[in-house]
C-alpha cells in the first residue's frame, strides 16, 4: 500500500467548497486501485484564521508543511475583510516562494462537452509555464512619504537561474508535446528585464535545437490565446505574464473555473502544491453552485506527479464525460450545482475503471 500524506487548505470562499469535492474524486480513485491511500491533514488557515491569529498561518506552518508529500489547496481571499496582498503574500506566495515551488504549469485545452466562448475554435491544447518564483512579484520596494506626497516603487527581478530553469522545463515539456516552445517577452517596452529574458530564451532554446522556439510580445500573445489558439503548443511566461494568460486560458476553455494549476518544486525537495487557476469567488461563495471542476482536474495533475498518470487520465476522462451528458454548473451555462456535477464525475471515474478504461492493465 502507498500512502501518500496530504496537507489539505482549503483557504477562504469556494475553495472550502471545491476542495472536498476534489478529494471524493481522489478517494473513490485510490479505492479502485486498491494499491494507494491519501491520508488527509486539514490545516484551517486563511482569511478566517487571520482575523482570530492577526497571521495567515502560524509561524511554524512551513515547517509543518514540509512533512507531507504534497499540499491540496483551494484558494485563497476574503477580499472584503483582509487586503488581497495580505492574504496572498501571508498564505499563497510564501508557501509558493518558502517551498521553493518555482514552476506553475497551468495546462488550457479544449474538452469534449465543453463550449469555448470563441466563436469558432479549432481544438486548442495549451501548457502554459510561469515562472513562480521572482519576476514582477519579487518583494522588492516600498512606500514613502506616506503622509505627504505618497510614493510607491516596486522592482521586478529576473534571475539567470529562475529564468533558464523556467524554460528549460518549457522545452522539456515540449519535448514530450507538439515541439514548440512560445516566449512571452515585451523587449518593446520593458527595456532591461526583457531583453535579458529573451537572451536567456535564445541560449536555452540552442540547448534545444529539435523544438521550435518563437518570442512574440505579450500584448500579442494575449490576442493569438483568442484569434488562434491552436497554434500554440508550451508558453514560458514570467510571474505576471504567465498568471493574466492563465485566466484568459480559462476562459477561452469555456470557464476560469475548470482551469487546473500546479505549483511545482521540480527537484522534489519539498512538497509541491495544487490548486486551480481561479480564486474564492466571493461573489459565488457559501451557494453551493461554484465549477468543481477546476479543483477536480487538479488533482489530475497530483495524481501525474505522483506517478499515476493512468488514473491521472481517468478522472480528465470522467469530467468529460460529465460535460458531455451536460451536467453543468451555471459558469457553464447549465443548471447543475456543485453536488450533483460531484457525483456525475465519481459514477463516470467508477464506469470508466468497470470498462476496465485502463486502471488494471496497467497495474
Ligand atoms: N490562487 C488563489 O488562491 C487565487 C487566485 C485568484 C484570485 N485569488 C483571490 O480570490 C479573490 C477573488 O478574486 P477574483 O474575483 O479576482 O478572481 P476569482 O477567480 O475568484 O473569480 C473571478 C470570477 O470567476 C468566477 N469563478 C471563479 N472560480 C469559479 C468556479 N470554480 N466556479 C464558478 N465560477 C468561478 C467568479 O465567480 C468570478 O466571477 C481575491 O481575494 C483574490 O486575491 C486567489
Ligand atoms: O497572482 C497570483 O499568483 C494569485 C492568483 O491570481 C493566481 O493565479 O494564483
Ligand atoms: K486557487
Ligand atoms: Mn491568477
Amino acid at each position: 500500500m502507498n500512502l501518500y500524506s496530504i496537507a489539505v487548505i482549503p483557504g477562504d470562499g469556494i475553495g472550502i467548497e471545491v476542495v472536498p469535492a476534489a478529494i471524493q474524486v481522489l478517494d473513490t480513485v485510490a479505492e479502485i486501485h486498491g494499491g494507494i491511500r491519501f491520508d488527509w491533514t486539514h490545516f484551517p488557515w486563511g482569511c478566517e484564521y487571520y482575523l482570530q491569529h492577526g497571521t495567515m498561518m502560524p509561524q511554524d506552518g512551513i515547517d509543518t508543511l514540509k512533512s507531507f508529500h504534497q499540499i491540496f489547496l483551494g484558494a485563497v481571499g476574503m477580499p472584503g475583510l483582509v487586503p488581497d496582498h495580505v492574504s496572498l503574500s501571508g498564505l499563497l506566495l510564501k508557501i509558493r516562494r518558502e517551498l521553493e515551488q518555482t514552476i506553475n504549469v497551468r495546462p488550457a485545452k479544449l474538452l469534449h462537452g465543453m463550449k469555448s466562448p470563441l466563436a469558432a475554435p479549432q481544438d486548442f491544447d495549451i501548457l502554459v509555464v510561469r515562472e513562480n518564483s521572482e519576476g514582477e512579484y519579487a518583494e522588492v520596494g516600498g512606500r514613502v512619504h506616506r503622509n505627504g506626497e505618497e510614493m510607491a516603487i516596486q522592482s521586478a527581478v529576473f534571475t539567470r537561474k529562475a529564468s533558464e530553469r523556467a524554460m528549460r522545463y518549457a522545452f522539456t515539456q515540449a519535448a514530450k508535446r507538439r515541439g514548440h516552445v512560445t516566449s512571452a517577452t515585451k523587449s518593446n517596452g520593458i527595456a532591461y528585464s526583457m531583453p535579458f529574458w529573451d537572451d536567456v530564451f535564445r541560449e536555452v532554446s540552442q540547448l534545444y535545437p529539435d523544438i521550435q522556439a518563437a518570442s512574440n510580445h505579450i500584448d500579442a500573445l494575449a490576442a493569438f490565446f483568442v484569434m488562434k489558439p491552436h497554434v500554440l503548443d508550451v508558453v514560458v511566461a514570467s510571474n505576471l505574464f504567465g498568471d493574466i494568460l492563465t485566466d484568459l486560458g480559462g476562459a477561452i476553455m469555456g470557464s476560469i473555473g475548470i482551469a487546473p494549476a500546479a505549483n511545482l518544486n521540480v527537484e522534489r525537495t519539498y512538497p509541491s502544491m495544487f490548486e486551480p487557476v481561479h480564486g474564492s469567488a466571493p461573489d459565488i461563495a457559501g451557494k453551493g453552485i461554484a465549477n468543481p471542476l477546476g479543483q477536480i482536474w487538479t488533482s489530475k495533475l497530483m495524481l501525474d506527479f505522483l506517478g499515476h498518470e493512468d488514473l491521472g487520465e481517468i478522472v480528465l476522462g470522467a469530467m468529460e464525460d460529465t460535460l458531455d451528458d451536460n451536467v453543468k454548473t451555471a459558469d457553464l451555462g447549465g443548471t447543475a450545482n456543485l453536488k450533483e456535477v460531484t457525483e456525475r464525475v465519481i459514477e463516470h471515474v467508477k464506469l470508466r475503471a468497470e470498462k476496465g478504461v485502463s486502471i488494471t492493465n496497467r497495474l
